[in-house]
């Protein structure tokens, strides 16, 4: 056993990929962690997660960064794709560390989160199939109730349930979701010979898209994405879903039916998106963390590179605050002021977004083919970089604070 300080007790609701990376770093730092997850074991759904700038650098600390690459979905570039299959325009993978639609470290996201679940712990305990019911809080922690029944005492509760989280709601009554009026399903289906290295952008019209991207696991990703203004979707059952994506993507073309029969066989992830938006992230004892506090949506190209950065960062703040004899709410503050200005700006999507990417004409089409081939020309990249200041902001524009009361990893 180390000989570490014990510097109190953290129970961290949510083990997707912020929750798991805050709970090694804090143990770390010598706090002892509860790690609860409602789900029953790892969560292997989700599709390739990009990777970029400040996260990288989180990744490397942590000491996980080749890990991670040598994970990588095999992805080599994004192509716009006509209902023949002809590339229409080609975004090439990223060349440094946050250019590009495909980044240089891309990863699906059960296995990032499955590395950051194995990183070594001394004091953490994984709690799978439960969640909270109820928080209470007094002058000395927090009274947790889990639906098991079970109770717990803790000092301070870390909310990292991502953008649909409920716990966010004991604290922070109200809803902080803003739609953004496109559903989205993510299904595994058999790889075929024809699916190359690159991610296929299929623009269906009528607001639709069909995208088919390699892994690293011999299958093929796909997504139906689909604008609606109707609201209550993803909370129908899996059959009502799949008759509902049928419905939408009839007829669309090009390797649309292939999705649509693998709806039956295969489970799938069906999200209506949506950005979480909240005056403040903390409340007492209690703070949100990664896509709870503020997800800005798989659009944005930085959901986990949010939450790796928030996660190192409200460790190092707790660790420093706590080592200098400062309090909690201290260390809460400086967290948000630090992530903050981050997060907004990874939440400002460019106009339009998303019906600007998933075109309802012909006519709408064509300019996006246009104007994703400028993006590429060659003056245009003389410069720099323009792809990825398309796609999204900049992942670099973050630099990751030194915290010297955060034991390095030989510590
Ligand atoms: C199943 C799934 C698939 C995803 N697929 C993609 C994708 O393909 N592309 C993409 O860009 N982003 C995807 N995301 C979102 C992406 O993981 C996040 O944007 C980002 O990594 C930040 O992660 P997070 O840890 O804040 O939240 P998340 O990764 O969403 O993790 C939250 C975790 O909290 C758990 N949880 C929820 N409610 C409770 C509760 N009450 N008690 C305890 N635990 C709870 C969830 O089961 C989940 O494991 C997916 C998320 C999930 C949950």
């Amino acid at each position: 056993m180390s000989s570490r300080p014990h510097r109190g007790t953290v129970l961290v609701s949510g083990a997707g990929v912020a929750g798991p990376l805050l709970a090694h770093w804090l143990d770390r730092a010598g706090f002892a962690v509860t790690l609860v997850e409602r789900a029953p074991g790892r969560r292997e759904e989700g599709q390739n997660v990009d990777v970029r700038g400040a996260a990288r650098e989180v990744l490397r600390r942590t000491g996980v960064e080749q890990a991670a690459l040598a994970a990588h979905t095999t992805e080599e570039g994004t192509a716009f794709v006509d209902e023949h299959g002809r590339r229409r325009a080609v975004l090439p993978a990223a060349q440094g560390e946050s250019d590009g639609a495909t980044a240089e470290l891309e990863i699906l996201r059960g296995q990032l989160s499955g590395l950051l679940l194995d990183l070594p712990a001394q004091r953490t305990e994984h709690v799978f199939g439960d969640h909270v019911t109820d928080l209470a809080e007094h002058a000395d922690g927090v009274s947790v109730t889990l639906a098991s029944g079970e109770r717990r005492e803790v000092d301070l509760v870390v909310v990292a349930e991502g953008v649909g989280s409920r716990t966010r709601g004991l604290v922070f009554p109200g809803d902080h979701l803003r739609p953004l009026g496109m559903y989205c399903a993510y299904v595994t289906i058999p790889r075929t010979p024809d699916d190359d290295r690159t991610w296929r952008w299929y623009n269906a019209l009528e607001g639709r898209s069909v995208h088919l991207r390699p892994d690293n696991t011999g299958t093929t990703r796909a997504l139906l994405n689909f604008l609606s203004p109707t609201r209550g979707l993803a909370d129908l059952d899996a059959g009502a879903q799949t008759t509902v994506l049928r419905r939408v993507f009839r007829g669309a073309g090009w390797e649309t039916d292939r999705v649509l029969a693998a709806l039956d066989d295969t489970p799938f992830h069906f999200e209506d998106l949506a950005q979480v938006h909240l005056d403040r992230w903390s409340s007492g004892r209690v703070v949100l963390l990664g896509d709870a506090a503020h997800c800005a949506s798989p659009i944005s190209g930085l959901g986990t590179t949010l939450g790796l950065t928030g996660a190192y960062v409200l460790a190092g703040e707790l660790a420093t605050a706590l080592a200098r004899g400062r309090s909690h709410t201290d260390a809460f503050a400086a967290y948000e002021r630090r992530v903050r200005p981050f997060a907004t700006r990874a939440q400002a999507l460019p106009p339009g977004t998303p019906a600007l990417a998933n075109p309802r004409s012909r006519r709408h089409r064509r300019a996006l083919w246009a104007g994703a081939r400028v993006l590429t020309s060659r003056p245009a990249r003389a410069l720099g970089g323009l792809t990825g200041r398309f796609t999204h902001p900049p992942a670099d524009a973050f630099t990751v604070p030194d915290y010297p009361d955060l034991p390095g990893r030989a510590a």
